[in-house]
């Protein structure tokens, strides 16, 4: 199996390199062809060091041929790259809406992805699916929740009803009257996974669990009312299917997204091994969403279905997070800006026809931003 992963310097990016190593040692047959990166140069070279790849990418950059790996540098390099390695698989590690470019092309040119980037399937809605069914490409989830669904609904009827947790993230028990002050270290600190920045502060707001619900509502199909959000503080269960015989069946496992990764690519096999939790130490426990303290989830319920407003709330969430982040706007100002970009664009009559709207979109939705926080 020839494997490519895009944003492999990333934090899914390497968890993925950890799973190769894994599977390089049960024999599995694989040769890593490409990689793929933005800006992080240095830790680009140690992973063509290290593995060899026959095509690697940077966005962000100079970096000359390194041993016998063919570097592309620069605007779309991650494009160029999948095409001359033309893998059979790709695991889409790219964060943000960038990654949508390299879902498309590594749904043009691979037999299957393992898709992290959630991003490809909050703005491409039913388009993203349309575009797999074309080009006879298989889509599996790494998104712990979805590979937990995709896992559990295999091999019986449709479900009536799922359930897909959250952690609660890092602010969880922080007074409601503190967030307003709350520091990007704060934020950052989760209490479960250790992730990239974006999706970090995207578990405080519960933008991830909208960008959840929206993903589960196209991967399975399901109707608004069948898909259900509850706290797991430890992140042990990760999703949950229901039946109409009132069955449920609970997805439970150690909080790592090893798992969902190697899942990705030798499904239907599991190459990959892991310890069991410990059932006793490690109660399953639910709360319920306290929408005071989660409005951005009760927004992302609202919204959900309507693909222009889906691809306005990650946008606006992808620029407030980084301005956050760069200490231009308070860590409440992140729903506020997605609440207010959504109240703008929803007046507006766009039409999403193909990708080229949705990247159009998302770029009109960070201007709109920038130019609201900066004028
Ligand atoms: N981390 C996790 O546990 C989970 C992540 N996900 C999803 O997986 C995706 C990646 O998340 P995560 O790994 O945390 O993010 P990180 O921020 O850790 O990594 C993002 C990766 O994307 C690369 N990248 C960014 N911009 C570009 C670009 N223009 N061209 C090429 N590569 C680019 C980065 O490269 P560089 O660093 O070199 O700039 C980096 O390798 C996201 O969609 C996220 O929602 C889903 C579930 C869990
Ligand atoms: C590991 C994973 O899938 C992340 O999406 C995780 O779920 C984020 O934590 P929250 O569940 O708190 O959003
Ligand atoms: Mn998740």
């Amino acid at each position: 199996m020839k494997i490519a992963i895009t944003g492999v310097t990333g934090s899914i990016g390497t968890q993925t390199l950890d799973v190769l190593r894994f599977l390089k040692k049960k024999n599995f047959n694989f040769e890593l062809v490409g990689i793929s990166a933005g800006k992080n140069k240095n830790r680009l070279i140690e992973i063509i060091k290290e593995f060899s790849p026959k095509y690697a990418s940077l966005e962000f950059g100079e970096i000359e041929k390194f041993n016998e790996t063919q570097i592309f540098i620069g605007k779309d390099s991650t494009i160029k790259m999948l095409e001359k390695a033309d893998p059979d698989f790709v695991l889409v590690a790219t964060g943000g809406s960038v990654g949508i470019k390299h879902t498309l092309k590594a749904i043009e040119i691979a037999k299957r992805i393992g898709l992290a980037n959630k991003e490809s399937i909050v703005c491409g809605g039913d388009m993203l699916f349309e575009y797999a069914k074309k080009y006879n490409t298989e889509i599996i989830p790494v998104d712990s929740e979805h590979s937990a669904l995709f896992q559990l609904e295999k091999g019986d009827v449709k479900p009536s009803k799922i359930i897909i947790t959250a952690s609660g993230g890092a602010l969880r028990d922080w007074p409601l009257n503190k967030l307003n002050n709350v520091t990007v270290k704060d934020v950052l600190n989760h209490p479960v996974w250790s992730m990239g920045k974006r999706i970090t502060i995207d578990s405080a707001t519960m933008v991830n669990k909208g960008l959840e619900v929206i993903e589960a509502y196209y991967l399975f199909n399901l109707k608004k009312e069948n898909i259900n959000v509850l706290i797991n503080r430890n992140s042990h269960i990760h999703a949950i299917i229901g039946y109409p015989d009132g069955v449920m069946k609970f997805h439970y496992g150690i909080p790592d997204m090893k798992n969902p990764i190697a899942y990705s690519i030798t499904y239907p096999d599991r190459l990959y091994e892991y310890k069991y939790p410990d059932l006793i130490l490690e109660p399953i426990i639910f709360e319920k969403i306290d929408y005071n303290r989660y409005p951005s989830l009760k927004l992302a319920f609202d919204i959900l279905g309507n693909q222009k407003l889906q691809i306005v709330y990650n946008a606006a969430d992808e620029i407030s997070v980084q301005m956050f982040l760069n200490g231009e706007i308070r860590y409440t100002e992140i729903y506020k800006s997605i609440y207010q970009a959504i109240e703008y664009f929803d007046k507006k009559r766009i039409q999403i026809n193909n990708f080229d709207d949705i990247i159009s979109l998302d770029n009109k939705v960070k201007e709109y931003l920038i130019n609201l926080y900066t004028l």
